[in-house]
């Protein structure tokens, strides 16, 4: 489905496993395609896994794709990703995985080959310049953070 304010990017994928379907948008105004993995896999509590996904894409320069939790996944069997978001650089050829965590404290969690486990967000990244300086302009915020502006619980 075509994007009525900016024309979608076309991006080169090849498919490692053929009978697993490319990623696709669920809905029109999705921000994330979901990514299926090519194999089963148990985790239990506290476990961690890299799931391939039998895709490798080809992203333009200038763009990075961003592997995403589904929410579905996480609120029903606490489906995590270790990294979230996981971060595909333009320059990467390989397959895509993606580092799943089971944090259900008492249940194990099953993946079937084919299942929905993650979703890739593609986006413009903008390349920094950094140029070094010994004192860096004030601002209001200054060096406050970690809970500096309060509202949170007391530790
Ligand atoms: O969830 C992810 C995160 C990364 N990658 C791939 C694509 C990415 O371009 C590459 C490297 O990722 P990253 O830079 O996050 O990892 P690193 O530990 O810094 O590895 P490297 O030294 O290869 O950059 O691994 C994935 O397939 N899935
Ligand atoms: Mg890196």
């Amino acid at each position: 489905m075509t994007d009525p304010v900016r024309p979608p990017v076309d991006i080169l994928i090849r498919r490692l496993d053929p009978e697993i379907p490319l990623p696709a948008y669920e809905h029109p105004g999705d921000a994330g395609a979901d990514l299926r993995t090519t194999v089963d896999a148990e985790l239990a509590p506290g476990e961690r896994a890299l799931l391939p996904t039998g895709i490798s894409i080809a992203l333009p320069d200038g763009y990075a794709a961003f592997v995403h939790p589904r929410s579905g996944l996480a609120v029903r069997c606490g489906v995590a990703l270790v990294n979230a978001p996981g971060t595909v650089d333009a320059g990467y050829r390989g397959e895509i995985k993606v580092i799943v965590v089971n944090l259900d404290p008492k249940e194990p969690v099953r993946f079937k080959r084919g299942d929905r486990i993650a979703q890739l967000v593609i986006q413009q990244v903008e390349k920094a310049r950094f140029h070094e300086v010994g004192e860096l302009p004030g601002s209001l915020r200054a060096e406050g953070g970690f809970g500096s502006t309060g509202g949170h619980a007391a530790v």
